[in-house]
């Protein structure tokens, strides 16, 4: 069979994809490639002097006017399902249907249409992929929507709120690793580093851009809600304000950083600040969504999952398709760590990949009941009352992802490590004193990768990724507070406070030699 030509988009980018398909392939139809002029006789991966003239699009047109005349049919497609259901049960609902529960009470998951996807192999779909990164084009800029096939294949791109979300950095924590781990292959996935400042942005995009699809046909959706610790409130107001959809978020009173409480109120979203924990918050959401037109947009609705496991394949991708060893993933309402797995999995079961990394969970101490349930060899799991912890946005006993969770960690030969808040605290400051700025979350993330290695679980050369969840900023006051050392029972062993000194000459001097001499013998 000829090789189906190879197919240049001069709106997609100067580059073609530079892949030659398998010989093996059925003819394709290129789905959601741009209908192109085919050019096989020209070399892939041209040179710069060669790529075909971009011309702009005329000023009267936007980007979505654009990707409309360039959308093009396929037949992929995903359902709703019960999760983890029996290979006979026939029960599915539309991604259209308002769903959240299958009939037995239990968990839901987007099943795709996996045959379709298979029709392509691996090398079709890492190029594609990678065609699509660091571009403009609508919706194909997010990190999110450069996988649409793999995630709502079948919404319009008319129809999706997106702020170019994902795409984050990967960072190779070299000095961190070095200095306190011993090992040259740590890695950061900063995905905290985005719109709203944390991971829910991921999810959120898919979500509201479903939403916004949903009320276009005239379903009864008046709002969108969720019960929140700080960061999915945050990005379920942005994306609501950015496509005018109200949004209703419940806030446990006194337990948010003033960051993430801010973002919701300046997003214009009515905020409730409840008296009472996540848990309870998470309870009341429940109840209210099940009366009212509102839209459920906690992780509870597997859409926002769609969206989330889309950092585990832009690992994969940013280690040019190669598999890390480890990575490590704070867990609170656990739907992140299945997302994770559930990314990998699709990488594996498509071709892109041929393993998946081991994953772990990590928690906090006082929040801790995926801790205490690995611990028993999974046996009947209990919730906690979960106490206060500077990782706030995990401060969850009831996780409603917890069935996710449990498969994620069975299936990756996974592990799960909880973390002080002393731990998590002293953890923070080191990696902050080797020029991150991270969350608490991400605290308890590398306080697990510490005792994996002190273990000797996770060698020195292991490729390990630790996913950074939120952005530093949101979290200051933390921050403030252990570096004033100013918490109680906790030395702060790495705190750096500012030096107080007297406005003349003198006294400034004295205290920077003194400084200066701490750091440099040669002075002595
Ligand atoms: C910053 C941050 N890290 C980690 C998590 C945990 O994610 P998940 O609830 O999906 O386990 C959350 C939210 O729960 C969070 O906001
Ligand atoms: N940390 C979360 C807690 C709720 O998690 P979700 O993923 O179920 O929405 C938050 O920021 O609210």
């Amino acid at each position: 069979m000829a090789a189906p030509p190879i197919f240049r988009s001069s709106f997609l980018s100067s580059q073609p994809l530079s892949h030659t398909p398998s010989a093996h392939r059925p003819t394709p139809y290129a789905p959601l490639l741009i209908r192109a002029t085919a050019t096989s006789s020209d070399p892939p991966a041209a040179s710069a002097a060669a790529a075909p003239i971009k011309h702009r699009r005329p000023a009267d047109e936007n980007i979505r006017d654009e990707a409309r005349r360039h959308t093009s049919s396929h037949n992929f497609s995903a359902k709703y399902v019960p999760f983890n259901a029996d290979a006979d049960s026939t029960e599915s609902y539309s991604l259209d249907e308002i769903v959240y529960r299958s009939r037995s009470g239990g968990l839901l998951d987007v099943q795709h249409d996996m045959e379709a996807l298979k029709k392509f192999d691996g090398e079709y779909w890492r190029s594609l992929f990678d065609s699509r990164v660091g571009k403009t084009t609508w919706p194909y800029g997010s990190g999110v929507w450069s996988k649409k096939e793999w995630v709502l294949p079948e919404i319009d791109g008319d129809d999706i709120v997106s702020a170019f979300e994902g795409n984050s950095n990967l960072f190779w924590a070299e000095r961190f690793g070095k200095q306190f781990l011993g090992m040259s292959d740590l890695w950061v996935k900063h995905c905290g580093i985005s719109h709203t400042g944390s991971f829910k942005d991921l999810g959120m995009t898919v979500l509201v851009s479903q939403v916004n699809r949903l009320r276009k046909m005239n379903r009864p959706l008046v709002g969108v809600g969720c019960a929140s610790t700080g960061d999915t409130s945050a990005a379920l107001s942005a994306y609501c304000a950015s496509a005018g959809i109200p949004s209703i978020v419940f806030l446990p009173a006194n337990r948010i950083s003033m960051a993430q409480l801010v973002q919701p109120i300046a997003n214009g979203a009515f905020v409730l600040s409840i008296d009472t924990d996540f848990d309870g918050c998470m309870q009341l959401i429940r109840e209210v969504t099940a009366e009212l037109p509102i839209y459920l947009a906690n992780s509870l609705n597997s859409l926002r999952l769609e969206g989330q496991k889309t950092a585990a394949i832009e690992i994969l991708q940013q280690f040019d398709w190669q598999v890390p060893d480890w990575v490590i993933v704070p867990g609170g309402n656990l739907g992140n760590i299945y997302a994770f797995y559930k990314g990998f999995h699709m990488c594996k079961e498509l071709g892109l990949v041929d393993r998946i990394p081991r994953l772990v969970c990590a928690q906090a101490a006082n929040a801790n009941p995926l801790y205490l349930h690995y611990k028993s060899g999974w046996k009947d799991f209990k919730a906690v009352k979960a106490g206060t912890t500077f990782a706030s946005a995990i401060q969850i006993g009831d996780p409603v992802s917890i069935d996710r969770a449990v498969y994620a960690l069975q299936n990756s030969n996974g592990i799960v490590e909880e973390a002080t808040e002393e731990e998590l605290m002293d953890a923070m400051a080191q990696a902050d004193s080797t020029g991150m700025f991270i969350c608490p979350h991400t605290g308890v993330a590398l306080t697990a990768l510490f005792k994996l290695r002190n273990s000797g679980i996770i060698a020195p050369t292991d490729r390990t990724v630790v996913v950074s969840t939120a952005h530093g900023l949101k979290f200051t006051q933390s921050k403030v507070d252990y570096h004033s050392k100013e918490i109680k029972d906790m030395a702060c062993r790495f705190a750096n406070p500012p030096v107080q000194v007297k406005a003349d000459f003198g006294s400034v001097m004295d205290v920077l030699k003194q400084y200066l001499l701490s750091k440099d013998s040669k002075l002595h």
